[in-house]
């Protein structure tokens, strides 16, 4: 076949799955798992009607058990096909349906004759269902009722089922036997595959919260909490282009702490820290929510006005320059210093790359400095 013939083929198949187990992929999930349930059950009830039809079974009552498990599974699958159990913690509720069909297996167990040996190796598929989403106590639990269940249906067996001449006494036991070597063996095996899962689910976890932190790292400076140089950049660029597409005027401005190198000489380095720190969290709270303000280096930070007019700006920026000169900074009991800044803004011009518009916010800082500091200069 052609690729063009297999290629339509192919998506009519999609469909078709997509309408038989939805898109939704918490129930496609469930409705997978329990669409194989419903085939196990299939072939068993293929593999009882054979031994039925062989007369080594009641065939009356092959006929009513596969009614009542065909039913049951066939029912379930229906359920989440609705999706009335979308919600649910466990849509494909796969304690519920391990449970019965364990019931149903037992109850083969005690109709199928001679032929019960069919009954262990099934059981220990169903078993391995609980693989899907169980807890260890529900496994646990599933154990306890498997033995209950088989402890019954082996008494059903000798006590009530029809005298049974051919199949000698120790063949019954081994039966059993092997049937709670099943039981055990499987619940031992699905622990330890839920703990697998667990530790794997834990280490998804690091791994998400390191992702989150090395990108937290690569985008914040650890000492202010700001946004860094190298993130400032992607936003600038992003920015600019934004300013460029809509028109709306592109403000920023350049923050220095004057004299800042006298604090570090006179309190200390630790000093120094806690004084940036305090400013950062100042100059955050006069601006607006949509401002960005970054710290670019040293005792140098950027603020990135969007959509902002010129005017606004000035009043902006003349708030922060008087906040941060009214606001003195308690370094340690008794000692208090004040701090003043320098701010050189601009705004972007027509065709001007933001890394242009930054220079002359650099240069007017420059002639901030130069006029005395503790003010605001635009750029021309
Ligand atoms: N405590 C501390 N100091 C820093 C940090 N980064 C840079 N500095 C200091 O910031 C000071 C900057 O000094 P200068 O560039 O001379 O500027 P200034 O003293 O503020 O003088 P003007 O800007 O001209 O008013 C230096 O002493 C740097 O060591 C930091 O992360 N923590």
């Amino acid at each position: 076949m052609s690729p063009e013939t297999s290629a339509p083929s192919r998506s009519l198949l999609q469909r078709m799955l997509d309408l038989l187990l939805t898109n939704e992929p918490r129930q496609r999930m469930s409705l997978v798992t329990t669409g194989l349930a419903c085939l196990l059950m299939v072939f068993c009830i293929l593999a009882m009607k054979l031994v039925a039809a062989a007369g080594l079974a009641d065939e009356e009552l092959v006929h009513w058990w596969a009614l009542a498990s065909g039913a049951c599974v066939f029912a379930s699958f229906a359920l989440i096909r609705s999706g009335f159990t979308r919600h649910w913690h466990d849509p494909a509720f796969t304690h519920i349906q391990i449970t019965y069909a364990i019931t149903s297996n037992a109850a083969a167990y005690v109709i199928a004759g001679h032929a019960r040996g069919i009954v262990p190796p099934i059981l220990a598929v169903i078993m391995m269902f609980g693989v899907f989403g169980l807890g260890p106590a529900q496994i646990k639990a599933l154990l306890a009722y498997g033995l209950v269940a088989f402890c019954i249906a082996g008494a059903v067996v000798q006590w009530w089922g029809p005298p049974d001449t051919t199949t000698p006494g120790a063949l019954a036991a081994v039966y059993l036997l092997i049937v709670v070597m099943v039981l055990v063996t499987s619940t031992a095996l699905t622990l330890r595959a839920h703990a697998v899962r667990e530790r794997l689910q834990a280490k998804k976890r690091e791994l998400s919260r390191a992702v989150e932190q090395i990108r937290d790292l690569a985008t914040r400076d650890e000492l202010t909490g700001l946004p860094n140089r190298r993130y400032m950049l992607e936003v600038m660029r992003i920015e600019g282009l934004r300013a460029g597409r809509s028109g709306q005027p592109l403000l920023m401005a350049q923050l220095d702490l004057d004299f800042f190198k006298a604090v570090n000489d006179t309190y200390g380095h630790g000093a120094g820290d806690q004084v940036l720190q305090c400013f950062a969290r100042t100059v955050l709270a006069c601006v607006r929510n949509t401002d960005i303000l970054a710290r670019w280096g040293g005792e140098e930070f950027v603020l990135l006005m969007a959509d902002t007019s010129a005017e606004d700006g000035q009043r902006l920026l003349e708030r922060v320059r008087a906040t941060v000169a009214d606001t003195p900074v308690q370094l340690a009991p008794g000692v208090i210093i004040n701090l003043t800044i320098s701010i050189g803004a601009a705004q972007l011009n027509r065709d001007e790359t933001p890394l242009r518009l930054l220079q002359r916010t650099d240069e007017a800082l420059y002639s901030a400095k130069r006029q005395g500091r503790n003010s605001v200069v635009w750029a021309e």
